[in-house]
């Protein structure tokens, strides 16, 4: 957790350094006080003025330090939380497609925003004000030897009692705290997913079985934190009791001492007074452990996250340069984990400023294909070449920076139609995007929204028609003018006279680009130079259109 901490390691110590400050001043207090005390009680008025004197000083001391590690505190666990938000947020977006088949939403979320608040939190505070806590802890254990040696026999006595709670205490707590926080998780992406699919809920009239589903989540989720409550309220009372009891024991026990031994009364009253002060970091650590316990949870889940490979594509070098966009399938195979082959032996030959339609049976394996060439996953066997050489080598951004892709479902984001449109460019103002509007064709509709390119779409473009959302999406590929377009049963919304029309224009605008067609539709079929047809993961025929 240190090692995590590193950069902020300036930040850290002067709050340890501010907090022990804080601690020493602390430890002085009851001194003085005593030292106050036998002065009054000498009749040395002077002397005692002085002490009062001092005790201010060390009081307007103590709050000073502590505000100012507060402050500290503060901002460096602000600096460490942007921080793990932001890395945490590039490494995901690093990773492969294949991390995010696998991995639950809703846990990533958690953990992208309300775990590294608390795990910034504790860095900045809790952590750093242990050292200070354990200065308090010893000095007034030291002072208290110091005024009664004898003491140094009964210490010993009550801390293997404290380490036995916390040991037994803490794997409970980060047991629960662990199931708690998945719990948390499901709730959260229950509602989600339900939110997502909320239409259809209600076409459906299964409200209540949905709220059914959603408040078992809730139950599970308010058992275990109640559960979770209940270990903290018991652990933490529990520790304070023993330390009150050790306390009372430690007063009894000394005071019967300090009688005998004779002491002052300005020694007896710091006895008391160091005796009230331990009991600080004594209830400060039971905190303490259950905060570590949630906290090394926290990190483990962060580091298998961070430890994730990101993909291999990103380090390299290669960059394709001015590409023709030749594509080139050699011996292609690949299965996606735990299924069967998706695709088998595939040969293709593309050539630069070729039509291609591809087509087949649902499920034959043509998005597969596609995601293969743009490297969202790697072929298990063959290599696929780009003007003759092997993608793989090239750096990842720059190889899809040259393949425009109209996704089947087309990913639109709660925006107005300009920013959804200019998703790929630094300025929403680019002419070039009108120019890829006339050519999807979605220049008619737009100029009828309410604010035309300034129309809010909300979430996933639910304000919009299906063929709408289909234009916006290839007006967005074509904004880049890449060499090489894709479009994923991008038409299948539009009605056949747009869809020819679109076909006729994309022939002028598309001439020296090559192109795949995902499409049953007749009309892209016929656009196309070629037909290649896959069969369960093969392709059949390869013919002339
Ligand atoms: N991320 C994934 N993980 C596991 N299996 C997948 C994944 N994506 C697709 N598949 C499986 O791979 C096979 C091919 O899917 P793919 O999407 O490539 O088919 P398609 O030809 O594009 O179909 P459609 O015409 O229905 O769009 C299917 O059997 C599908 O279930």
């Amino acid at each position: 957790m240190l090692a995590k901490a590193r950069e902020y390691r300036g930040s850290l110590v002067l709050i340890a350094l501010l907090a022990t400050g804080e601690s020493l001043a602390m430890l002085a207090l009851p001194w003085l006080a005593g030292n106050v005390l036998g002065d009054v009680v000498a009749a040395q008025a002077q002397l005692a003025n002085m002490g009062v004197g001092l005790l201010i000083i060390g009081l307007i001391a103590i709050s000073a330090l502590h505000s100012a590690a507060a402050i500290l505190s503060a901002s460096t666990s602000g600096k460490i939380l942007a921080d793990l938000r932001n890395r945490t947020h590039a490494h995901v977006q690093s990773l492969p497609i294949g991390f995010h088949d696998r991995s639950r939403q809703g846990d990533l979320l958690a953990l992208m925003t309300y775990e590294v608040t608390l795990l910034s939190s504790f860095l900045s505070s809790t952590l750093a004000r242990a050292p200070a806590m354990l200065i308090t802890g010893a000095g007034a254990t030291i002072l208290l030897f110091m005024i009664d040696p004898m003491l140094a026999l009964f210490i010993p006595l009550i801390i293997p009692g404290f380490f036995l709670l916390m040991k037994i205490g803490g794997r409970r707590i980060r047991r629960l705290g662990e199931r708690s926080r998945d719990a948390e998780a499901t709730v959260f992406m229950t509602a989600e997913r339900q939110l997502a699919i909320l239409p259809a809920i209600k076409s459906f009239a299964i409200e209540e079985r949905q709220d059914a589903v959603y408040a078992d989540h809730v139950e599970q989720a308010r058992q275990l934190q109640f559960h979770q409550a209940r270990v903290d309220s018991i652990l933490g009372p529990a520790v304070g009791l023993l330390a009150g009891l050790g306390i009372i024991a430690l007063i009894v026990f000394g005071m019967s001492d300090l009688t005998t031994a004779n002491r002052t009364p300005a020694d007896m009253f710091r006895f008391l007074l160091y005796a009230a002060l331990l009991t600080r970091p004594v209830g400060a650590l039971a905190d303490f452990y259950g905060r570590y316990q949630w906290a090394a949870g926290t990190l483990a889940r962060l580091e298998a996250l961070l430890g994730e490979k990101a993909e291999p594509g990103y380090a390299l070098a290669g960059d394709p340069g001015a590409v023709r966009g030749a594509i080139r399938f050699e011996d292609v195979s690949f299965a996606y984990p735990g299924r069967r082959a998706t695709l088998s032996n595939i040969d293709l030959d593309i050539k630069a400023g070729e039509i291609v339609a591809l087509t087949g049976e649902n499920g034959a394996g043509k998005s597969t294909l596609i995601s293969l060439l743009q490297q969202f996953y790697v072929p298990d066997a063959g290599r696929i070449l780009l003007d003759g050489q092997d993608i793989s080598t090239f750096q990842v951004q720059a190889l899809r920076r040259q393949i425009a892709l109209v996704p089947q479902r087309a990913l639109l984001f709660d925006g107005t139609v300009r920013d959804n449109i200019a998703l790929a460019l630094d300025d929403p103002h680019d002419q070039r995007i009108e120019q890829a509007v006339q050519l999807a064709q979605a220049d008619e509709f737009i100029a009828e929204l309410p604010d035309g390119y300034e129309t809010w779409i909300g979430d996933n473009g639910v304000r919009l028609s299906g063929g709408q959302r289909q234009r916006i999406a290839l007006a967005r590929a074509l904004v880049l003018n890449p060499p090489i377009l894709i479009m994923d049963e991008a038409t299948s919304m539009y009605d056949l006279e747009a869809e020819l029309a679109l076909v006729e224009e994309c022939q002028t605008a598309l001439a020296g680009r090559t192109v795949i067609l995902v499409t049953h539709r007749p009309a892209s079929l016929a656009l196309a130079n070629r037909i290649i047809r896959l069969d369960h993961g093969r392709i059949t025929t390869s013919d002339p259109g």
